[in-house]
């Protein structure tokens, strides 16, 4: 993928918290990932592996403990005031749950263009045309702009905050669990939408998710994140196919999805993930792999090319000689 198109960068993000005098929890660790104009990144794991931890940093909500937010070659992490204010309206959330997400006593209009008022980029007697332009975007009737989000079903609150998201034309829209807690039908809309939007405005995605088989077939790259790490990274085309982390296969053995190559014989993931406080030493992964040997207890896998465009953490890969 071209260098240029790289809108938001993390460099070595790392997160830690303190939780006590002689205690550290390391929610992300060393995570550098890059979101590509027009593209979608997937981001998968299971709960408590750090991908909210990762995005609040990339949102500018969390502070990183190190490493560096780069919003089109300029460094963002330390920005105050009015310029983090301003950096708002190029990266925006769309989060889990639209009903906690969305003002309740607000009506639909006024809340697609609370942002634009609140930037000044528009003027009160223009929030009916507003809301009527953004409302056709995402396929709800214009009668919607007079209504208040209780009165809408999940998935029409969602395509609200899909408008309220891309009113301030963001070149970043990062999806936490955003359609997880819709019924099939309505996240295969909402995320049809999301497509078709991302063609025709040449929005980056982050799309963060549990579901390894959604964020496959809507994501271009997809990284996998364990315990605060990104152990492996690949097309999301590839990941049925060609995944090769011991993580990565036992989370597609956790699922049935269609195509699955029943043959194939992979580990199960047994096992809970462990307390991030006060990480051992060497790979994150060693506790739960039936293969691990004494290098992974001692030194920490990096992320390594295996193959064009597919990367991977693990000592017991033939990294260096790839097939
Ligand atoms: N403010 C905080 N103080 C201490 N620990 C925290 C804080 N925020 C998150 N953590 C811890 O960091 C780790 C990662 O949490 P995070 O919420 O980022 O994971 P997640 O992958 O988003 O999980 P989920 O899918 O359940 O939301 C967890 O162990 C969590 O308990």
């Amino acid at each position: 993928m071209c260098e240029n198109n790289a809108i938001l960068e993390a460099q070595n993000l790392t997160k830690k918290f303190k939780i006590s005098k002689n205690s550290t929890l390391t929610a992300c660790d060393d995570i550098s990932l890059k979101f590509y104009q027009g593209k979608t990144l997937g981001i998968v794991g299971e709960s408590g592996c750090g991908k909210s931890t990762f995005i609040k940093m990339l949102s500018l909500i969390t502070k990183p403990t190190s490493g560096e937010i780069m919003f089109r070659g300029c460094d963002i992490t330390k920005l105050k005031g009015e310029e983090k204010r301003n950096n708002h309206s190029h990266i925006q959330m769309i989060f889990q749950n639209p009903l906690e997400a969305l003002p309740p006593r607000m009506k639909i209009r006024d809340i697609i263009c609370e942002p634009l008022l609140n930037f000044k980029k528009i003027k009160n007697h223009e929030k009916d045309e507003i809301a009527r332009k953004y409302l056709e975007m995402v396929e709800l009737p214009e009668e919607f702009a007079l209504r208040y989000p209780h009165h809408m079903s999940g998935g029409q609150r969602q395509r609200i905050g899909i408008a309220r998201a891309l009113v301030l034309e963001p070149e970043l829209i990062i999806c936490d669990e955003a359609t997880s807690a819709l019924d099939v039908s309505v996240q295969k809309n909402i995320i049809e939408l999301l497509i078709r939007l991302q063609k025709q405005k040449q929005i980056s995605i982050g799309f963060i998710c549990h579901d390894i088989v959604l964020v496959s077939q809507i994501s271009h790259q997809v990284a996998v994140m364990y315990l605060g790490n990104i152990v492996e990274i690949l097309p999301g085309k590839d990941l049925h196919k060609y995944a090769i982390h011991p993580y990565t296969k036992g989370l597609l053995h956790s699922v049935f999805y269609l195509g699955m190559d029943k043959s194939t014989k992979i580990d199960k993931l047994t096992g809970e993930v462990p307390s991030p406080v006060n990480l051992p030493n060497g790979c994150p992964f060693q506790s739960r792999c039936s293969d691990a040997k004494q290098l992974c207890r001692e030194i920490k896998p990096k992320l390594r090319e295996y193959q064009e465009g597919h990367m991977v953490a693990c000592h017991l890969l033939p990294i260096d000689k790839p097939v």
